[in-house]
């Protein structure tokens, strides 16, 4: 063993020990504080005797109460950051750094030796540091520059110097593997190692092997809104995360993981990418899909179709009669002319247009909708629309005490009394008691009076209209967006699609049936919330949206008024977008307007990490500009574009060549284009061991094979793709090539084309080119 590798093998043990030593001490400390926790949440309240029976005694148990809260949030803390201390050195045990600059600051006279590694680790006297957290100020010059002059930013200001060496290391439980000098070697062995690996069921932190373009987006500050456009396997979703981490160190006292919304594009994907922040010692942010959303606002309403839903049928029902009209609506429901007819649409309905429900109980009117309509158009017209519907409501809420006295003595009134149960009796005069201000035994002493009784049977049973009124259900919010296809674009809007009329019919029915397709559901949302006021989240201080390329630019407007005092990172690439909205973007540009140039960044990544050279050759030729993609230089064999003559010989095919892959990889996937073709194929191909379906529910991403339609593999890897059918007469319309794209697009290792009969226009290029190779 060479002399300097021994040299760095006693460096990791001295490390080693030292982790391991306060690993002892802090799990020892930890379980006292666990304890100390316990102890005051289960003795709070002995310690603290409620006593109001002189103000001194109230004053002294609000101290006590005070003094005991603040304890408790005291150890709470202490516990939170010495698990999250724990998780830290329990990850360093395995590797304790993986990285090494020797850095020569201006003006120092000696070279410093940084190591870098997941966390910060100093030795005991808190004096050397052993470890620097790979956010440190001074780690960046790692991930930024090659040897010679370099420099990196700190609060204080640029700190200048010139890199000597940059070493990699490759640790694992406490032995040293190997070390490069990277500032010699050319290309990146251990990246090169890392993405030769098998795929796993999580995806895991980049953290060591973090590229300098990636390292932009991670460091990021300067602007409220961050958009990275990046090839597919380019590391949109890794930096993403590891942002993540650095925005949750860099603003530790103020910022915490539950300050920060991923928003991802389903289930799966979110258990997929929930291992890496903790595998970075972090706590994990919240994730959510715009779905759940969107359920939370309007399932109560409506029956609301699922973007699955809405896109295998774009896939799959070519052959309904409404087919061109639904398609044509959903792109220009994602429309930023649509967009601006509905801000227009509201602006119209300050001077007329409004529709209101009428207000009533049990039969009898207490206000017409005419009345209310002519009430709210009577107002001072120079107030802000929100604040006329609110004074509607305050006068609403008046006309209901008006009805409500008058009811006070109607026959329904005495029936209802006398019907009351005997606890509810119970409970009325209890609370009546009290309201009058008897207290404990005094309570049986107080006689209630008919009157009252009936002034409360009439409140209560008013109740859920007092709710009404003052949710603002008065305004009849459906109606308006029905009003928007019965008539009013058609007047209002200089361009619409020339399917117009079927689209307006398509959009009333779905609407009679109290269901929403996908694509009205959020303009259904925006209109709502412009003419009642947007609800909003103060407490998230970023979100971050992976796949941006799938949401239209008015979920992004939605998002920025939903949560005002965040900052806003979105992820994307146009090659996958997918969604049938899809067709009017192929850029995030029109996402400038939500902050203005001065708040938006855009950064690219070009080079591409996920595949093999061969298979990247082949994938960028799939799409228009594929060129600019940039293979990293990773071995491999060419994709494989077999023929065959019917769905029987393809089974035979797919069954053999399973066979065959299941010796070289872990994960391998039948990539189909819809549910419905996964489905079929599924069962045809039954003959496979622990064959397993992937659905749009399914909660987690299985290893071995599996079957899974395109759209539902997106954002996912897997060691082999098989691409169940690739022919032209699956994948014949221009309007799939994405789709085509994100499919291939998902293999690491190997790709595998199959195609019954005639295969897609799609390999045209590649095939002429000779990147794929065909076989009979
Ligand atoms: N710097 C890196 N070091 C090691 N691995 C990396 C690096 N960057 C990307 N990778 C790997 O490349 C693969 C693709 O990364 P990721 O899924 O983040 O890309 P993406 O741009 O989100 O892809 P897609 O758009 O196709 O979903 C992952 O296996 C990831 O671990």
């Amino acid at each position: 063993m060479n002399p300097e590798f021994q040299k760095e093998q006693k460096r990791v043990d001295r490390v080693m020990q030292e982790v391991t030593g306060q690993l002892r001490r802090l799990e020892a400390d930890t379980s006292r504080q666990k304890d100390d926790v316990v102890n005051i949440r289960r003795h709070f309240w002995d310690e603290n005797k409620i006593s109001l029976d002189s103000f001194d005694d109230f004053l002294e148990t609000i101290i006590g109460l005070r003094q005991e809260a603040q304890a408790l949030s005291v150890s709470e803390t202490t516990h939170r950051q010495s698990t999250k201390k724990l998780a830290e050195l329990r990850s360093m045990q395995r590797t304790p750094y993986f990285g090494r600059i020797d850095f020569q600051e201006e003006d120092e006279l000696e070279k410093e030796e940084v190591y870098i590694g997941i966390s910060t680790l100093t030795d005991s006297t808190g004096d050397e540091f052993l470890v620097y957290d790979w956010r440190a100020p001074v780690s960046s010059v790692y991930y930024d520059h090659q040897p010679g002059p370099a420099s990196y930013s700190t609060p204080g200001g640029e700190v200048r110097g010139h890199l000597e060496k940059k070493w990699q290391y490759l640790i694992r439980s406490g032995v040293l593997e190997s070390m490069f000098d990277t500032s010699l070697t050319i290309g990146d062995e251990i990246l090169q190692q890392v993405l030769g690996k098998s795929a796993d069921k999580k995806m895991h932190s980049i953290v060591a092997t973090i590229q300098q373009e990636q390292n932009r987006i991670i460091r990021h500050d300067r602007t409220r809104l961050l958009i990275v456009q990046g090839a597919a396997g380019s590391g949109k979703t890794s930096a993403a995360l590891q942002r993540i981490a650095y925005l949750l160190y860099k603003y530790r006292d103020q910022l915490n993981a539950d300050q920060i919304i991923l928003f991802s594009p389903n289930a799966m994907f979110s258990s997929y990418v929930s291992n890496v922040l903790p595998e970075l010692g972090e706590e994990n942010m919240h994730q959510v899909t715009f779905q759940e959303y969107l359920n939370h606002r309007l399932s109560a309403q409506f029956e609301l179709e699922n973007p699955y839903g809405q896109l295998e049928y774009v896939l799959t029902k070519m052959d309904d009669p409404a087919y061109a009209a639904r398609v044509a609506g959903i792109g220009f429901k994602a429309s930023v002319q649509f967009f601006e007819a509905i801000k227009s649409y509201r602006r119209t309905l300050e001077e007329s247009g409004m529709i209101f429900k009428r207000i009533r109980f049990a039969g009898h009117p207490i206000a017409s909708a005419e009345a209310i309509e002519a009430r709210f158009y009577s107002r001072d017209t120079t107030l802000r629309f929100h604040n006329r519907l609110e004074g509607l409501k305050d006068w609403l809420l008046k006309e209901l005490d008006e009805f409500e006295k008058q009811e006070w003595e109607e026959p329904w009134v005495e029936e209802e009394m006398e019907l009351l149960s005997n606890d509810s009796y119970q409970k009325a005069h209890a609370y009546l008691a009290a309201k009058k201000g008897f207290k404990g035994k005094a309570v049986s002493d107080y006689e209630m009076e008919p009157e009252e009784l009936a002034r409360l049977v009439v409140r209560q049973k008013l109740k859920p209209l007092r709710k009404k009124i003052k949710a603002y259900r008065f305004v009849d919010v459906k109606a308006l967006y029905r009003q928007l296809f019965a008539g009013f674009l058609e007047d209002n809007q200089a361009e619409l699609p020339a399917e117009w009329e079927a689209i307006c019919r398509q959009t009333l029915d779905k609407l009679s049936e109290e269901e929403l397709f996908y694509e009205d559901a959020t303009p259904f949302l925006l209109l709502k919330e412009l003419i009642l006021g947007f609800q909003t989240n103060t407490a998230i201080r970023h979100i971050v949206i992976d796949e941006a390329q799938d949401y239209s630019p008015f979920q992004f407007e939605f998002l920025k008024r939903l949560f005002p005092s965040a900052r806003m990172t979105v992820l994307g690439d146009f090659n996958q977008a997918i969604f049938a909205h899809a067709g009017e973007f192929n850029d995030f540009d029109v996402l400038t307007n939500l902050y203005g140039t001065d708040q938006t960044e855009t950064i690219r990544l070009a080079q591409s990490y996920r595949a093999t050279k061969p298979i990247i050759e082949f994938t960028r030729r799939l799409v228009p500009e594929g060129n600019a993609i940039v293979p990293f230089e990773r071995q491999g064999e060419k994709p494989v574009l077999t023929e065959v003559a019917d769905h029987a010989e393809l089974h035979r095919c797919i069954m053999e060549r399973v066979a065959e892959l299941r010796g070289k990889f872990g994960t391998i996937a039948i990539i189909c284009k819809s549910a419905s073709e996964a489905a079929h194929a599924h069962e045809a191909l039954s003959g496979i061991e622990g064959l397993k379906r992937m659905k749009t529910g399914s909660a987690e991403y299985e290893q071995g094979v599996i079957v899974i339609p395109s759209y539902l593999a997106k954002g996912i890897e897997f060691d082999a793709v098989i691409l169940y059918d690739a022919s032209e007469q699956m994948y014949g319309q221009e309007s799939l090539r994405r789709l085509f794209y994100t499919a291939c697009t998902r293999a690491m290792h190997e790709l595998q084309l199959f195609s019954v009969g005639k295969p897609s226009p799609f390999l045209e290029e590649a095939l002429q080119e000779g990147l794929v190779r065909v076989e009979a």
